[in-house]
């Protein structure tokens, strides 16, 4: 193959790096935008072009746990296979893809979740993202493996307008719980009741978070659904009933912090109520994700499961989009669209 046709197969990419490690809250200058040329796929592989892309509060944590500096920022997205030479992911099928923060990638495949070519039409892809992705099995996993729910119960969740705390708030409400949810907006909290919450709140303008929750639930609560991490949690902990099940699923008021915080120590309301509070991650139950996925996905065929999408316009605005959603400025999952 001459030089020059060589040139021509040549495909240009954009993809953001972290420049420089964040230092509390990010900020612009830590993020820089590159370019590179690529190849044809090779055997095996495809060349994807990405149509949506997440931003999700573990990037700022996986960052400094997973990431050095010039390293293409981490993330998903929903791309379109526009180049195939492995029969799995022809040419025009649609894929999750976990190849960062990307324009085009070339991938061997192993790092693809294809969408089934009978996914609805009238659903948009963006929802693998989302509520039928990462964020929705998140809720359901936390709700089912950690919480064990049951009917008649009351839960709690903060970040309830949020892509996670959304779903898990729905999903109890379908079990058939009392679900008490928090969020940062008067905006978020109406959008709370909208999904059936039978109680919400603006955790920002609330004159005591301790006697919200009492009045919000004042025989306590069965089970605490943890987005938030910090001061919060040391309010609600005295406020589990017996036996009650903390699932400790994210932190994200810790996430930017350049000192540890400290707080009440906890052990004397674990022992007396007899609580368990366990971490994890939504990696975990990957053997039931196919399950799961259809089950999401048929909630939210059945009307009984709502989605809303905080989606930015334009590839260039990522790190604006990421750090917007660190401050609370998306109400359901936040997507950037190509
Ligand atoms: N363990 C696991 O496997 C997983 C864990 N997670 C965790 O779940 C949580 C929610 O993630 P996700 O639904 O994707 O994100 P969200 O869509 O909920 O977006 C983040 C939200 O967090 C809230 N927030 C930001 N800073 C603070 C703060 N200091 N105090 C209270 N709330 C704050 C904001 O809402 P508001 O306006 O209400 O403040 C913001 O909108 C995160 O902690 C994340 O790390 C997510 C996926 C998997
Ligand atoms: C104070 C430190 C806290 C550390 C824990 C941080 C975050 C918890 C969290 O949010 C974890 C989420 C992990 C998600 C990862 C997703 C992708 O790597 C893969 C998604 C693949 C797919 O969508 O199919």
């Amino acid at each position: 193959m001459s030089h020059i046709s060589a040139q021509r197969t040549m495909v240009q990419a954009k993809f953001w790096i972290l420049r420089k490690h964040f230092e509390g809250f990010p900020k612009d200058s830590d993020f820089e935008l590159k370019e590179e040329n690529l190849p044809e796929p090779q055997d095996g592989e495809v060349l994807l072009e990405a149509v949506f892309l997440s931003v999700d509060p573990y990037m700022r944590p996986y960052s400094r746990a997973r990431m050095k500096e010039g390293d293409t920022m981490l993330g998903t997205q929903v791309s379109r296979v526009v180049q195939s030479r492995n029969p799995k992911y022809p040419v025009g099928s649609y894929v999750v893809a976990n190849c960062g923060w990307r324009t085009r990638s070339l991938s061997d495949g192993s790092d693809l979740r294809l969408i089934h070519s009978d996914w609805p039409k009238e659903l948009p892809l963006s929802l693998t993202l989302g509520t039928i992705g990462m964020p929705g099995l998140t809720a359901l996993y936390g709700l089912e493996e950690i919480c064990k729910i049951k009917a008649g119960e009351t839960l709690l969740v903060n970040a309830a307008a949020g892509a996670v705390g959304s779903v898990v708030g729905q999903i109890a409400k379908i079990k058939g719980c009392r679900v008490v949810g928090c969020a940062g907006s008067d905006e978020k909290v109406s959008y709370l009741k909208e999904l059936g919450f039978d109680y919400a709140f603006n955790y920002k303008t609330v004159s005591s978070l301790k006697d919200t929750l009492l009045e919000a639930a004042p025989q306590g609560y069965d089970c605490y659904f943890e987005n938030v991490g910090g001061e919060f949690s040391s309010v609600v902990l005295p406020q589990m009933k017996q036996f009650g099940r903390i699932a400790v699923c994210g932190s994200i008021a810790t996430y930017n912090d350049t000192e540890l915080q400290t707080g009440p120590y906890v052990h004397g309301h674990m022992i007396f109520k007899q609580l368990r509070m366990e971490g994890f991650l939504v990696f975990q139950w990957k053997h039931k994700d196919h399950d799961s996925i259809k089950r999401l996905l048929d909630w939210v065929k059945e009307g009984k499961l709502q989605c809303r999408e905080h989606v930015t316009e334009g590839f260039e605005n990522m790190p604006a989009a990421f750090m917007a959603m660190l401050k609370g400025a998306n109400t359901g999952k936040a997507i950037i669209k190509i």
